[in-house]
Parts: structure tokens; C-alpha cells; sequence
């Protein structure tokens, strides 16, 4: 059994050691699955490493069939994996409870093509069994497990057949997917158990009668990908700088828990710190001199070296629109037959069988290695496929292609591409500029036109081509589009996004809106030009904790002067705690938070940095957040601190469901800080709490003292009744108040509450420019108190009395007030009980609003 392999292959620069290599020199680091396995029927969930997944879904419920599906892309490690299970099997290690295991490659299987009973597709296989004993083995199907690997290369479809179509008997005929089907439904052995591995689901059809588990590989997690790391490198201190490097300049590109990838890197980082050359800075770096290293190594002439990399892209071209199994023919048919027998071929190619026999076969290493030699190809050849420009060429391939643009792009760009060109020639300078031209138009046009191609996904192409020139003329061009975006952000995408605002020399304002998921390797790509935005505003965000410990370290003795995280509803008390950290020393002056999950928890942090000389914090937005009287006392210990420079604070609610739940408890604190000689407060927004008359009455002490600096309150819809307005009347009478704008809508004073505000307008003492009574039940009962006042006072320029009872009665009167009046400049009268007859007089007076 241990001489089977699923893959001759030898090691090489862009595929790694073979399987058979990596699990018999005990170098098989574990590898990790998807979250979301099963739950099993205790409400439990499954066991999240591959190997215990696998053992534990292989052997659950012995009686039925059992079939896995194993699936990852390529070079995740599923051939490995089942090297392994099988290496483990053999030595009694694992998997005890099957008698048998037979193992297969889809490959193979292929050639496979006349029909034949289940027995002799074993032994045909698995020589080492003798007709007798293979016999007696299958009697006892529940013993058996069943491996078929690499379902992508198998030539034939697996189709869910009609029972009556399948086999049941181990010496009935049949064309091999009909004996595979047959075992997958259970007609043939029934109780033996089917491993299968593909790459996706795209050809899992046949599976949809029957249960199968599917066990999804992610490859290496950090801690399993450091390892590998560890385990290739002989100096740990080489290999902790070169898993550092691959983690922050290849993690965005999602490769790097791919084995594959790892290797690639490990490859050519240990080439790089040895010789001292630049490490690589993108994905196209990566895969250039990663070859450029594998023809250095042959000694290949230039004009060899060219065909080959032309046959290879012909040949990429074709396996991706046909088979990913490909025969001497396509070999021959792009140019590549003289390269039969040159090791270099295989750097590319996996090739099964004997070269110099008929029925040799290969298969691309991998589909990123295919779509590098595509844009070589592109690059080599002008007039491949005709010619065709690159917005062709990648509209041709939408959708089988993954990286085929960003390779595109990064070979355009003469530095990364220039190993290369040493060995395969020169590029062509057309299809270079071609690619530039259409870049820059692609990318100005997404710009312009919302409903265009997302421009993050031309950032990525931008930063992959590192042609700050570039990035300068788009943005000269379109100045505005640059700094705003309302997407979905990746890790990748922050990259880009970093590179290009970093090419402009920074954004004055820099704007993501409604990006989920925003997590610290994310801020962090994008701590360099967050630094140099003077406004940043992250709305409706999902910002990790992380990211909140960035951002303190972006605002922290940074330029930004205002921050903007509302909507940030997972905040919470830990992310402003790591946010406020950042605050200790800056140049914030504008801080708001409405809706961030805020509580009480985090309102000390907060009174602490705004007691600090060093802090700037001028402007504090804490609406919705249900900060409560305990958080907003804890608050004014920082108001009361002579350092403290907040001038304007908000803690409103935006919506009932998002109080602040302020009561009257919290407006002594309040009112003694507004009294105290250090605090600044000149704007100060309460509205939508329910302070009462007894909070609000607390909070009129300090505003008759001329100490006190508030100028703007905003007290809507706060409980207040009549006692409340007269004590704010006395207030704007005095002569000591500051207040120069004042809402107390939505307190249903009526006539008699308001009348105080009346005649406080009518008294020389009061300054109030503004003035919002908007729905407290005012009637034309009023109109006396009214004229009375707007006749007398000489300050006011808004008053706002919508959603009143006022009827048509009243409007000659208040238009001709209006009309006579030197400082008003708007009256707003909607939605009061006027009918259209008065429209009329309405239209007189342009200051009225109705
Ligand atoms: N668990 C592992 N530990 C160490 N190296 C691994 C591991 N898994 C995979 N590798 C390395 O990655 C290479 C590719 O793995 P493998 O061939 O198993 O991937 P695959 O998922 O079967 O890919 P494909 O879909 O292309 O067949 C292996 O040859 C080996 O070098």
C-alpha cells in the first residue's frame, strides 16, 4: 500500500516538495477548515482540526454510506492530507477501523476509458492484490475506504444517474464513473466509505440525491503558516523576519495560508536575505523572480527561453477555456514538444506518466502560475489571439480568471518586470503603454461614474503597478472622487487605497462609509494615510477592537483635527477606551461618536483626556449612546477641569430606541460645572432626555451668572412644563445670560408656558438670535404676546413655530410683523392650520417659510 503516491512530482520553485515528500519526512504541519462544520446531534459542534474533522465524519454512523468531499483550492493541501491519512493508516496510527484503504487520482482515472467490473478497476490500480483476495476484502464493505483525488481532473462527468443505471454487484460492467456513482449512492458497497477532493463545487451534481458531508480546507492559519516557516528555515531569525515580511506585504492578497504560497515565499526570501537583492514588494515581483530564478538555474539561451514562456502561455490559454488535463497533442500544439524532455518544463508543469510515452499527461502547477504566463504571453506576443486590447482580453477571461489583471498590471511597470526581461527579452513597449493608457481611463471612470467598476478594484491594479506618476495624473484629474468611498473594504483594498492616497501626497478628507469588518490589519494598511488627512470620517463602520488601538496611534501627536465614527454601532465602551488612548496628545478638535455603543463604562477615560492641557477637543458629538447620568457626571468632572477646551457637546438622541437616558439626576453635576471658571461649554445640546422641569430649573441657576459661557441650548422634547419657561424667560431677562439661541420645542407648554418667552423677547436684556418653538400647542390666543415681542425685540433672526395650532387668523398679523421687522430674517409657520386662502399673503413676505 505505501508505495502508492497520488503524485509524481519533484520539488521546484513554484510547486514545492511533493506530497509523498513532505508527509514521509515528517514535514506535515496540520492545517485548518472552515468554522462552519455540521453540528453534530447534540447540539455540539465538531471537532475543528482536518484530521479529527475527517475521522470523525468518516466514522460517524457506520450503517450508510459515507461520503466526504474534501474540498480547497489548489495547493491547500488535499492530496497531502490524504498522503497523510494514508501514511498514518499504514502505520496503525490512524483510521484503525478500516481494514483497506484504496486510494485513487481522478487523473488516472481518465485514461481509463472501457468498461469494466468494480474488481478489475481496483486491480488495475492496485496491482498488488490478487483477484481471490480482493474478493473476500469487498464482502466486508464497511471495512473500506475509498480516497478519489482531484475531482477537476477527471475528464468525464459524474452524473446523478436513475438507480436502475447503477451497479450493485462488484463484478458487473460498467464505464468507471458509473462505478464511481455507484459507490458515492451506495448501490455498489453499500457501507463502505468515499473520500473525494475537488477544488470547488462547481461539478458536485452527482452528490445531490445522497447526505455528504463537506469539509472545507483553509490551508495554514498564522500560527500553522510560522511553523512552516520555522521548520524551512534553519536560522530562526531569518525565519522570523521572513514570515513578518510575507505576513504584511502578501497577507492581503489571501494567499498566504496556501502551502503553496508559503513555499514560493520561503523560496525566495532565503534567496534574497543571502544575496541581500530588494525583497518583493508585490504579488508580481513575487512570481517574476521566482522564475527569473528557476531559468538561472537552467542556463536557457534568451530565444529558448522566450518560446518556452510562449508555448506555456498558449497552452494556459487553452487549459483554461478546456480541460485542466492536458495531452501530448496540446503540448505539440503550442509550441512546446522540443521541451518535452527539459527539466525546466516541469517548474510549470506537473506531467504523469512516462515523457516519451504517448499517454504522458500534464497539468499547469497551478491556476496563478497559468494566469502569470497569460500576461507574459500578453506582454511577448502582440499578435497572439489577434491582438486584442487588454479590455478584450480580461472581458474574454471574466470570470476564469483571478489575478490575470494584476499581473497585467505589475509587469507593465519596467522595474518588476526587469529580471525577467533579462532572460525572455525585451517586452512590448505598445502593449506596456497600451495597459497604462487603459488603467488611468478605467480608473478616471469609475471615478466619475458611481454605478462604474468599483474604483478600489483599479487601486489594486494601481498599487500593483507602483507607477506613482500614474496615480498623481488620475487624481489631478479627479481631485474630488479620491477621498471618498462607500464600499465594502478588504485588506487588500486598504493596501491600495493606502498607496494611492500615499502617491497624492494625502487627502485632506478621507472618507469610508458603510465598510463591515473593518479589521487592525486593515487600519493598519492604512494608518499612513489616515495620518495625513486633516478630517477622517469612518461612517457606519464595523471597526475591530484593533483597529480602534490603530486609530488612537493615527490621531495621537497627528495632524488629524476631526474624527468621524458614527454609526459605529459596535464600538462599545473597549473600542473607545483604546480610541481615547490616542487622544492623551493631539490636535483633535472635532470628536463625534452618535450611535457607537457607547455606556457610562467609558465616560471616566473621557473626563480624563479632556482634563489634559495637551488635549484640543473642542467639539464632542455623544448622541444616542446610552451614557446615562452616571456617564454624563463623570463627564463634568472633566468640563469643570481649567485645562478642558470643549466648547460644543451633544447628547441628544437621534431616535427614541437610541436614548442617552439623561434624567434629572445628572444636572447638578452639570450646572456646577457650567459655573466653574475653567469650562468653555458654549453649545450644549440635552434635547430628547427627560431632565424635566426639576433638572432643567437646576441647569437655569448657572445661566443667570455671566460667568457662564453657554450661548446655545437645545432642550427639545425634554418633559418641560410652565415652570420650566418661566425660569428661562427670568434667565434671557436678566442681562447676565449669554444665550443667543435656544429650542424647546416638543414641550407642550402652550400659550401660557410660552407667553414667558414672549415677554422675555419684548425685554431689551435678552440676546436670543434664535428661537425654536416648535410644537408646544401655541394657538392664535398667542398672537397679542407675539406681536408684543417680535415689535420690541431688536435681536432675533430665526423663529421657528411649525407644528403649532396657529390658523389663518393669525397670519396678516404675524406676515406684517415679519414684514416690519428689521432683524428677522426667517419665520418658520409649517405645518400649522392653514388653509390655502392665506398662500396668498404667504407669498408677500419671502422671510416666511410655509
Ligand atoms: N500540511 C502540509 N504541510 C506541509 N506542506 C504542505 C502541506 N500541505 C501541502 N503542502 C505543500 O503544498 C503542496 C501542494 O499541496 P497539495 O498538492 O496537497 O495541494 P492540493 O490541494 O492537492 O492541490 P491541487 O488542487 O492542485 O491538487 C505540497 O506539494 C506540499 O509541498
Amino acid at each position: 500500500m505505501m508505495t502508492y503516491c497520488f503524485e509524481s512530482r519533484h520539488q521546484s520553485a513554484l510547486c514545492g516538495q511533493s506530497p509523498e515528500e513532505v508527509v514521509l519526512t515528517n514535514q506535515y504541519i496540520p492545517l485548518s477548515i472552515a468554522e462552519n462544520m455540521e453540528m453534530e446531534g447534540d447540539g455540539t459542534r465538531s471537532p475543528n482540526t482536518l484530521e479529527d474533522t475527517l475521522r470523525t465524519v468518516l466514522l460517524r454512523n457506520r450503517d450508510q454510506a459515507r461520503v466526504v468531499m474534501m474540498l480547497g483550492p489548489a495547493g491547500v493541501g488535499k492530496t497531502t492530507t490524504m498522503q497523510k491519512m494514508l501514511l498514518d493508516w499504514a502505520g496503525r496510527e490512524e483510521l484503525e477501523e478500516f481494514d483497506f484503504i484504496f486510494p485513487f487520482a481522478f487523473r488516472d482515472l481518465t485514461l481509463l476509458e472501457q468498461e469494466m467490473s468494480l474488481e478489475d478497476f481496483i486491480l488495475v490500480q492496485h496491482g498488488h492484490f490478487t483477484s481471490e483476495s480482493l474478493a473476500v476484502i469487498l464482502q466486508s464493505p464497511q471495512s473500506l475506504l475509498f480516497m478519489f483525488d482531484g475531482l477537476e481532473q477527471y475528464q468525464y462527468r459524474l452524473e446523478s444517474t436513475s438507480h436502475s443505471a447503477l451497479c450493485t454487484k462488484p463484478n458487473q460492467s460498467a464505464p468507471v464513473s458509473v462505478l464511481i456513482t455507484s459507490l458515492v449512492q451506495g448501490e455498489l458497497l453499500k457501507g463502505a466509505s468515499i473520500l473525494i477532493t475537488a477544488r470547488s463545487t462547481a461539478s458536485l451534481s452527482f452528490l445531490s440525491d445522497i447526505e455528504c458531508n463537506h469539509v472545507q480546507i483553509l490551508g495554514f492559519s498564522p500560527p500553522q503558516r510560522k511553523a512552516y516557516f520555522d521548520q524551512v528555515f534553519t536560522d530562526p531569525k531569518n525565519a522570523e523576519q521572513a514570515f513578518q515580511y510575507t505576513e504584511q506585504k502578501m497577507g492581503f492578497y489571501g494567499l498566504c495560508g496556501n502551502p503553496v504560497f508559503c513555499w514560493i515565499m520561503c523560496f525566495l526570501l532565503k534567496e534574497t536575505l543571502e544575496t541581500g537583492d530588494d525583497l518583493p514588494e508585490t504579488l508580481t515581483q513575487v512570481y517574476v523572480q521566482t522564475s527569473a530564478s528557476i531559468f538561472r538555474a537552467h542556463n536557457l539561451e534568451e530565444g529558448r527561453a522566450r518560446d518556452l514562456v510562449l508555448g506555456l502561455g498558449k497552452m494556459a490559454t487553452y487549459s483554461l477555456g478546456n480541460s485542466q488535463l492536458l495531452s501530448q497533442k496540446d503540448l505539440a500544439d503550442s509550441g512546446l514538444q522540443q521541451f518535452l524532455m527539459s527539466p525546466l518544463l516541469s517548474a510549470f508543469l506537473f506531467l504523469y506518466g512516462d515523457p516519451a510515452s504517448d499517454n504522458c499527461m500534464f497539468s499547469f502547477i497551478s491556476p496563478i502560475v497559468q494566469e502569470f504566463l497569460i500576461a507574459l504571453l500578453y506582454y511577448l506576443d502582440i499578435t497572439w489571439s489577434g491582438g486584442e486590447s487588454v479590455e478584450v482580453l480580461l472581458g474574454k477571461l471574466e470570470g476564469s480568471v483571478k489575478f490575470l489583471d494584476v499581473f497585467l498590471s505589475g509587469l507593465s511597470d519596467a522595474a518588476q518586470r526587469k529580471p525577467l526581461e533579462g532572460i525572455v527579452g525585451e517586452f512590448s513597449k505598445d502593449r506596456t503603454e497600451g495597459l497604462r493608457e487603459w488603467l488611468k481611463n478605467t480608473t478616471v471612470q469609475s471615478l466619475q461614474f458611481l454605478s462604474y467598476k468599483r474604483p478600489l478594484s483599479y487601486y489594486r491594479l494601481l498599487h500593483q503597478s507602483q507607477n506613482p506618476a500614474l496615480v498623481k495624473e488620475i487624481s489631478d484629474s479627479q481631485a474630488a472622487g479620491l477621498g471618498r468611498y462607500y464600499s465594502e473594504l478588504s485588506a487588500w483594498d486598504s493596501a491600495a487605497l493606502n498607496y494611492v492616497v500615499m502617491c497624492c501626497g494625502g487627502r485632506d478628507e478621507l472618507h469610508l462609509h458603510s465598510s463591515l469588518n473593518i479589521t487592525g490589519e486593515m487600519t493598519l494598511h492604512l494608518i499612513p494615510a489616515f495620518r495625513l488627512s486633516r478630517k477622517l470620517a469612518l461612517l457606519q463602520c464595523t471597526l475591530s477592537t484593533a483597529s480602534y488601538v490603530h486609530l488612537a496611534s493615527v490621531i495621537h501627536k497627528g495632524r488629524t483635527v476631526e474624527l468621524d465614527l458614527s454609526y459605529n454601532r459596535a464600538m462599545g465602551d473597549s473600542g473607545a477606551k483604546a480610541l481615547f488612548e490616542g487622544l492623551r496628545d493631539c490636535s483633535l478638535q472635532i470628536l463625534r461618536l452618535p450611535v457607537c455603543g457607547l455606556r457610562a463604562a467609558c465616560c471616566e477615560d473621557l473626563a480624563s483626556v479632556l482634563a489634559l492641557p495637551s488635549t484640543q477637543l473642542h467639539v464632542l458629538d455623544l448622541r444616542s449612546n446610552e451614557l446615562q447620568d452616571e456617564g454624563l457626571i463623570q463627564l463634568c468632572r472633566g468640563l469643570r477641569s481649567p485645562h478642558c477646551k470643549l466648547q460644543e457637546l451633544r447628547m441628544t438622541s437621534l431616535a427614541r430606541a437610541f436614548d442617552c437616558n439623561l434624567t434629572d439626576a445628572c444636572c447638578e453635576g452639570l450646572a456646577v460645572a457650567l459655573l466653574s471658571e475653567g469650562c468653555s461649554l458654549t453649545e450644549l445640546d440635552l434635547s430628547l432626555n427627560d431632565l424635566g422641569d426639576s433638572g432643567v430649573l437646576q441647569l437655569c441657576e448657572p445661566l443667570k451668572f455671566q460667568g457662564c459661557s453657554l450661548e446655545k441650548l437645545r432642550l427639545v422634547n425634554c418633559q418641560l412644563s410652565e415652570a420650566t419657561f418661566r425660569e428661562l424667560g427670568a434667565v434671557l431677562r436678566s442681562g447676565n445670560s449669554r444665550l443667543t439661541a435656544l429650542d424647546v420645542g416638543l414641550n407642550k407648554v402652550g400659550n401660557t408656558g410660552a407667553k414667558y418667552l414672549w415677554q422675555a423677547l419684548a425685554d431689551n436684556h435678552c440676546q436670543l438670535e434664535h428661537l425654536d418653538m416648535e410644537m408646544i400647542n401655541l394657538t392664535d390666543g398667542s398672537l397679542e404676546d407675539i406681536s408684543a415681542a417680535l415689535k420690541a425685540n431688536t435681536s432675533l433672526k430665526t423663529l421657528v413655530l411649525k407644528n403649532n395650532i396657529l390658523t389663518d387668523a393669525s397670519v396678516p398679523s404675524l406676515v406684517q410683523l415679519i414684514n416690519d421687522s428689521r432683524t428677522i430674517q426667517k419665520i418658520n409657520l409649517q405645518y400649522n392650520d392653514f388653509t390655502e386662502d392665506v398662500f396668498e399673503i404667504f407669498e408677500t413676505c419671502g422671510r416666511v417659510k410655509y
